[in-house]
């Protein structure tokens, strides 16, 4: 049998498989916590605040009961440390905290407490979930009950701060579904298991649907579908274990999914449709909702768009009929809670403790009981990967799981959904970049597992992240599900989506030609758009009536800088000021940003909207370098590469960075990232960067070049001409 995990026809040896995801799983969760301790431990509160993973200074305003019967903290300002004189219309100072965040609740060190420990606080504070931020004050879900949180830690004038967690619920819930695997004896593996691992072949489909009496007289309920997402969701449909849906960039991947779960439907089937973030789920569930599809949307209220609230199963707990029991026992829950400030003395106290408890023990006995009614009497189920982990869908079998986005997903991901179904269909494209590794600098000395650099993908931090793989046997996290299937079975368990609705023709040529077999075809609508063209007042200029343009600042005067103070020793590394830390060993070219600039300026006086442009690069330091621009031109968007997949915009202008005289090129050398980066834009692109630089760095980006210089509206600016 084959190593796990690698690229390979060979079945796969599931228990060594589970094993080797399990230490590589280990090594990721371990360096994404290591990455918080050593914040926390080297930076004063303030620092840590500045660097977008605390919030300091806080009091607890409020406690109530949330949804799930959780402690919800409401924390605001200090009024004693705020600038505002009144503590009520106090804001809190710029922060990074987001809706979702796992963070911990704490009294604040004083000035002078220097050593902090993540685990230390970690016991003394509460952990818990943002459920909301505003202006003025954060709420935070607790996890676990702490009657004594408010006495603790608000009541006795104490000033607490949050600081954000590594979020170990997904490694829980991916580690689980991988113990499962791994004790699974062989009796116990399904059909669709020994297909998924290659112990079994797929069972055949009809070769030609089309003409398959069966598949022909589908009643579409979107009948505008093109014929490659028809014939995709035939085959999904015929097929009796597994199907990709491979969907380039804008070619209505999820437009497709929507009338394959409504055509599942009509079938009488059963489906959990599953992606790996939140967006992606919620994306679905907003564009089923008008077909009226009997559906609940499981995951924390507090990290679902609004749009999609009222498919919440948290919240459809609170206000179908069901859930109006439930309701009752809230309330009596608050009222009690806000007896116990009340109470004379620590005896009363306990008494209401007590009821409490009781009361909390009947409000998750009836909660539970109408969840699971709830989740039984819906035909969708919609979560993220690791949500389907939830104790919601314990018992659940599933005809189908659908996952979007499965190209973006570790493969211990999906698992969490794949084991409650007997088929599954897997939508996402493996041409674009593969999930997020994060690690430390692979210098972690506590890190058992081996970290290798990926050489070959140059050594420098990208934006976004630091670009390092946990290799384990030959096998690594970004090996997705999508890719091993197609390693395993090949092109016969794919259909590709060929008619794309975003590109101008010049913009898609490349990325077709090079990667999807010259297949994709640009739609009637969509083929010649011009920035001219937008729906709103624009002149025409050279910029706005050519949708490729290249500036090429070839011959070395628009020079790249290193980031990098070379001392990477980590007393070094903790005396670095926060931001240059977190820009790490990135790269940035200044001339280059202020040909950005200057070509920002002219699409804007020619009229282009600033949010109708965006300019994306791989480089974090460049991407500093740039933030100027949101405050000249507000709207405009600044990102990186990695950040921008799955976004799209009128006019993109790709800032490549690199130049220098030895031919490197670091990230750019992966071509997944090239391809986001140059089908984001709808009308424009304009590629800045050093041809000769570049050239040098692969094949494929040497035809990117040759491509660009024979094809799109080349220039070559004059250093004279910039003023920054
Ligand atoms: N058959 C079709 N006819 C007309 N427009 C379509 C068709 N299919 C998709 N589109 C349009 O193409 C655009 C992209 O569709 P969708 O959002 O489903 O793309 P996606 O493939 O999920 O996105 P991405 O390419 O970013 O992964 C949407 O504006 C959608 O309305």
């Amino acid at each position: 049998m084959a190593p796990p995990g690698l690229n390979s026809k060979d079945p796969v040896d599931i228990p060594a498989f589970a094993q080797t995801q399990l230490a590589l799983l280990a090594a990721e969760l371990e360096a994404e916590i290591a990455e918080t301790s050593t914040l926390v431990g080297a930076h004063s509160p303030t620092a840590l605040q500045r660097a977008g993973v605390a919030v300091t200074n806080l009091v607890v305003n409020a406690q109530r009961t949330g949804f799930g019967g959780k402690t919800v903290l409401e924390l605001g300002p200090d009024a004693a440390t705020s600038s505002s004189s009144s503590s009520s219309g106090a804001e809190l100072p710029e922060h990074g905290i987001r809706t979702g965040d796992i963070v911990i609740v704490a009294e604040q060190p004083a000035g002078s407490a220097k050593k902090r420990e993540v685990r230390e606080l970690e016991r003394k504070g509460a952990k818990g979930v943002v459920t909301r931020v505003a202006r003025g004050w954060i709420s935070v879900a607790l996890d676990e009950e702490r009657e004594d949180i408010a006495g603790g830690l608000g009541g006795g004038n104490g000033r607490v701060w949050i600081v954000k967690l590594a979020d170990d619920v997904t490694y829980k819930r991916m580690n689980g579904t991988m113990g499962k695997l791994q004790r699974m004896s062989e009796a116990e593996l399904s059909v669709f298991i020994r297909v998924l691992f290659g112990l079994s072949s797929p069972s055949p489909v009809p070769a030609d649907l089309v003409a398959d009496p069966e598949w022909a007289g589908i009643e579409w309920v979107d009948p505008s579908l093109n014929e490659s997402q028809k014939d995709a969701i035939r085959f999904a449909l015929a097929s009796s274990e597994i199907a990709l849906i491979h969907g380039p960039p804008g070619t209505g991947k999820t437009h497709t999914l929507i009338e394959l779960i409504l055509q599942m439907l009509k079938r009488g089937l059963r489906i959990l449709v599953c992606g790996p973030s939140n967006i992606s789920v919620d994306n679905i569930v907003e564009r089923l909702s008008p077909h009226k599809v009997p559906m609940v949307r499981l995951g924390h209220p507090a990290r679902l768009l609004p749009s999609v609230l009222n498919h919440s199963l948290d919240v459809l707990t609170q206000t179908s009929e069901a859930g109006a029991i439930v309701k009752d026992v809230r309330a009596e829950m608050d009222a009690k809670q806000a007896s116990v400030r009340k109470a004379r003395n620590a005896k009363d106290r306990r008494v209401i403790y007590g009821e409490l408890k009781e009361l909390r023990k009947e409000y998750r006995e009836r909660e539970r009981k109408c969840v699971s009614n709830l989740v039984a009497g819906s035909k969708v189920v919609l979560a993220t990967l690791h949500g389907a982990g939830g104790f919601q869908l314990r018992n659940e079998a599933f005809d189908v799981v659908i996952i979007d986005e499965a190209s973006q997903a570790l493969e211990a991901q999906c698992w969490v959904a794949l084991l409650s179904a007997k088929k599954a269909v897997c939508a996402g494209d493996h041409l674009q970049l593969p999930p997020t590794i994060k690690s430390l600098n692979s210098k972690s000395s506590t890190s058992k597992a081996k970290w290798s650099k990926n050489k070959a993908e140059g050594e420098e931090e990208e934006a976004g992240a630091v670009k390092t793989k946990g290799k384990e046997n030959g096998a690594t996290l970004e090996t997705t599900l999508f890719d091993r299937l197609l390693a395993l079975h090949g092109p016969a368990i794919k259909r590709m989506l060929t008619t794309q609705y975003r590109m101008h023709e010049k913009i898609m040529r490349f990325p077709s030609d090079e990667l999807y077999d010259a297949k994709l075809v640009a739609a009637e609508a969509v083929k010649d758009r011009l920035l001219r063209d937008l729906p709103y007042d624009v002149e025409t200029t050279d910029d706005t009536t050519e949708p490729l343009i290249f500036i090429d600042t070839q011959g070395g005067d628009f020079p790249e800088r290193n980031e990098d103070d070379d001392d990477n020793s980590s007393a070094a590394a903790a005396k670095k000021p926060m931001r240059g830390r977190l820009h790490g060993e990135s790269k940035s070219n200044e001339m280059e940003a202020a040909l950005v600039r200057q070509h920002v300026r002219a699409l804007v006086e020619a009229g282009i909207r600033p949010e109708d442009i965006a300019v994306v690069t791989p480089y974090n330091a460049q991407l500093a370098i740039l933030a100027p621009l949101k405050e000249t031109f507000p709207g405009i968007e600044l990102g990186s590469v990695d950040g921008f997949q799955g976004r799209e915009k009128e006019a993109v202008i790709v800032s490549l960075v690199r130049s220098n005289a030895d031919g490197e090129v670091g990230f750019l050398g992966e071509k997944r990232r090239l391809n986001v980066a140059m089908t984001r834009p709808k009308r424009s692109l304009t590629v800045i960067g050093d041809s000769e630089t570049v050239k040098r760095g692969s094949k494929f980006l040497s035809r990117w070049m040759s491509f660009l210089e024979d094809n799109a509206d080349l220039r070559y600016p004059d250093v004279s001409s910039l003023t920054s």
